[in-house]
């Protein structure tokens, strides 16, 4: 309200809706108090003394039992006032802004004095309403038409009458109001001023208040920052009081390990003390023993210096023997050098391309059974014979010194029913009887393995007739005795290896196995996958190698042996399908060795192949006519046998030309061959032979192909031999034996000492 901002709110002690706000409400001063209540008591007074002429029903401003009524709020007051005012038409100036009067009844009842009960009887009915309270500008209220005249007015004069004695009275009145108006104006006025002094205390106060609240502010964020402070300073003490009682636990807890510790430190200090008086004891005793030694040692020392004069002059023996063995290694290394080079000439002597004969033994499946007889068991021992006999052929052995000779015969009827005998002669390095024996066989061959060693390549071949006994010679049996040149050649190289290691030599071997068959290569240690891949020959200055087969680094003959096997059962399940295949393809096995000498800085690469080649029975022989397949393998077969023939024969050939044309490329095997037979290799050719007489042309062809291969330009057993050779070595010309000297033949002085050995009689120097 506008009013309350001026004056100084009256609160009524009765109303309990208003409380004090946060500054109390200053006191109205009791002057202006009583100057309010008497004029408001003056003007109700005045108002009752109206109110009690004409309208009975207003509220007595006193209550009945005489109690002064309650201030009541301003509004109130300043409505009765306004109220008495208009009603006086005089009076001071309202206090507050005048505001318009509601129209509302309520108020219009309570703004405008009632009639009586009998003028409300007589009011008109249609009196319009702008008529009705409205004020006049002279501040009179017009009740109805103002102009007596008609009848009516008559009813209103006695109320006129009292109209003018009250307006009469009122002017009476109004002398005095008007001056208790102007005091109480100099009242309001002093109350005024009063009230801006009261304002301004107030306004101080309050902006008092508000630094007090702004201090009570600060004063409370201080205490808050203070708590803060305080629960923070709290917080850091409690964790220190419990890092302190952690410390007092640890310390405790050390204290109990220090108590624990003193305690046996106590315990071993009782010990010591113990053992010192025990060593104390010991001490004198060994100081005794200590004197007598020192005597002792006073005799040892004088000892010693005679055992020193002694270790000097053995140092000395020991230095000048060591010396001795240096010179030693160094005379064996190059013994060994010397050996090599007189071994590989004895081979040369030998001969690099030597044939040696293998005739193999009669097998009791050879042994014709005939009378429906199923096995040579169930014949008497005369019919026995006689049937052996007739399976043999007539093999002789007239070369019962040198084994070199052997002669088959055959004796036929012509058609004049005369005999007709037929001999052949033919002569190799070597011919084993049929009862030879593995051992026998290896014994010439085990030098070559040395050779290998010695970094030369060397090639042993099995040739023959399907069941002529090359398997046999090359694989042999299970048992040691029956075992074949490859595993004994294997293992010799190995022998040899390790025995080479305490001349420095360390060495390197790798296996491979391989099969051609039809002029396919196959690798019998892959996946068996045969015919499906295609290997290839290369020959670089590394050597010879086959793309993509296995090469197996060999450390033992076990090892060798596990490998034979494997490619053996390889081999085997092809045979299954394809109709013997074994017999009918090559199997090459080749062993690379390679040695370097930690001493000497010297190196050797040399390779030994191992050669089963397929059966060299004839086309009408192998009954391959009729069979496509077969013929082509036949066919396949005899044209690498034939081109193995031809390499072997121009090497030999080479040897009196020099510029020889060498056929490698005519078949797989002589190609994958080339380097293990050329230069200084050593090929040893074991032709293998039937005893029966049955396979009598298969093995005469055997043996013309053989003498082919080993006496290639001196059919006649003419063998050449050296360029400088001593004189007086030369034998009777009687078996003359004439052999070529390599190129790299070692100087006079090495070989004669060689050639002074006890010589075979049927070798000669000759100068040529
Ligand atoms: N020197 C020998 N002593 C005893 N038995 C032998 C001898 N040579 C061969 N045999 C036997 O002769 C039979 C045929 O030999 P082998 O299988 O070695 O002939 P092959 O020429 O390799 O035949 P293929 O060409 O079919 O492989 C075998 O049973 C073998 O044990």
């Amino acid at each position: 309200m506008a009013s309350s901002s001026r004056l100084p709110r009256l609160q009524p002690s009765s109303s309990p809706d208003h409380q004090p706000t946060q500054l109390p409400t200053p006191a109205m001063p009791a002057s202006f108090s009583n100057s309010l209540s008497s004029m408001v008591s003056t003007r109700k007074r005045k108002a009752v003394d109206d109110d009690t002429a004409n309208q009975p029903r207003k509220l007595p401003a006193i209550a009945e039992d005489g109690a002064q009524r309650p201030i009541k709020p301003l509004r109130q007051n300043r409505t009765a006032i306004n109220t008495a005012s208009s009603k006086l038409g005089l009076g001071p100036p309202p206090l507050t802004k005048p505001r318009a009067p509601a129209f509302s009844g309520a108020r219009m009842t309570r703004a405008v004095s009632a009639p009586p009960k009998s003028i409300s009887i007589v009011r008109p009915v249609a009196r319009p309403p702008s008529a009705a309270g409205v004020r006049s500008a002279t501040g009179r209220t017009n009740f109805g038409p103002s102009r007596p005249g008609n009848g009516d007015d008559k009813r209103f004069l006695p109320l006129q009458n009292r109209m003018q004695s009250i307006e009469s009275g009122r002017a009476a009145d109004s002398a005095p109001l008007a001056a208790d108006m102007e005091a109480e104006r100099a009242k309001v006025s002093a109350l005024e001023t009063s009230r801006l002094a009261i304002s301004k205390e107030l306004e101080d106060a309050k902006n008092k208040g508000r630094v007090q609240h702004r201090e009570l502010m600060n004063a409370s964020d201080e205490i808050e920052a203070l708590k803060k402070k305080h629960a923070r300073e709290v917080t850091d003490l409690e964790m220190n009081v419990k890092k302190q009682d952690r410390k007092i636990r640890e310390l405790g807890e050390e204290l109990c390990l220090a108590r624990s510790d003193l305690d046996r430190e106590r315990e071993m200090v009782g010990k010591l003390k113990s053992a010192v008086a025990q060593q104390s004891t010991a001490q004198l005793t060994l100081t005794t023993q200590n004197q007598a030694l020192q005597a002792q040692l006073n005799v040892l020392q004088s000892s010693f210096n005679c055992s020193a004069d002694t270790v000097s002059s053995l140092r000395y023996e020991s230095d000048s023997a060591r010396k001795k063995i240096a010179e030693l290694e160094h005379e064996a290394r190059e013994a060994e050098m010397v050996r090599r080079k007189l071994h590989n000439m004895v081979q040369e002597l030998k001969g690099n391309i030597r044939v040696f004969c293998r005739v193999r033994p009669l097998l009791p499946s050879d042994i014709p059974t005939g009378n429906g007889r199923n096995s040579p068991n169930s014949m008497s021992p005369g019919e026995q014979e006689r049937a052996r006999l007739e399976a043999l052929a007539d093999i002789a052995f007239p070369d019962k010194r040198d084994h070199k000779d052997i002669v088959f015969s055959s004796s036929s009827e012509n058609a004049m029913g005369q005999e007709r005998k037929e001999a052949w002669n033919f002569g190799f390095d070597r011919v084993f009887e049929p009862n030879s024996t593995q051992d026998e066989v290896f014994e010439e061959i085990s030098q070559l393995a040395q050779s290998c060693t010695d970094g030369y390549n060397v090639c042993i071949f099995a040739y023959g007739q399907t069941g002529s006994g090359k398997s046999f010679t090359m694989e042999g049996g299970s048992t040691e005795a029956t075992a074949g040149m490859i595993p004994r050649a294997v293992e010799q190289v190995f022998r040899v290896a390790e025995e080479l290691r305490s001349k420095g030599w360390e060495y390197t071997m790798q296996g491979q196995f391989l099969e051609i068959y039809n002029e396919t290569i196959n690798d019998l240690l892959g996946k068996g996958e045969f015919d499906k891949k295609k290997h290839e020959i290369k020959h670089d200055k590394n050597g010879t190698r086959v793309t993509d087969v296995v090469v197996q680094p060999l450390h033992s003959p076990m090892q060798v042996r596990a490998l034979l096997a494997l490619a053996q059962s390889r081999r085997s399940v092809a045979a299954t399908l394809m109709n013997e295949r074994s017999s009918r393809s090559h199997s090459v096995f080749t062993l690379h060795i390679r040695g370097t000498n930690r001493l000497t800085g010297e190196s050797c690469e040399g390779s030994l192949n191992l050669v089963d080649l397929a059966g060299s029975e004839r086309l009408n022989a192998s009954g391959a006519g009729s069979d496509r397949e077969r013929l082509r393998e036949t066919q396949s077969i005899n044209k690498s046998l034939s081109a193995l023939g031809d390499v072997i024969a121009a090497l030999g050939e080479k040897g009196e030309k020099g510029d020889k044309h060498i056929p490698y490329r005519n078949s797989k095997l002589t190609y994958l061959l080339k380097n293990s037979l050329s230069g200084n290799s050593k090929t040893l050719m074991v032709l293998n032979l039937s005893p029966m007489a049955v396979h009598l042309n298969e093995s005469l062809c055997s043996l013309r192909f053989a003498t082919k291969a080993s006496h290639p330009a001196c059919q006649q057993h003419d063998y050449w031999y050296g360029k400088k050779a001593d004189q007086e070595l030369v034998t009777p010309l009687s078996n003359l034996v004439v052999r070529r000297l390599p190129r790299s033949t070692p100087s006079r002085t090495r070989v004669l000492p060689l050639l002074r050995t006890p010589f075979p009689s049927s070798f000669v120097i000759v100068n040529y």
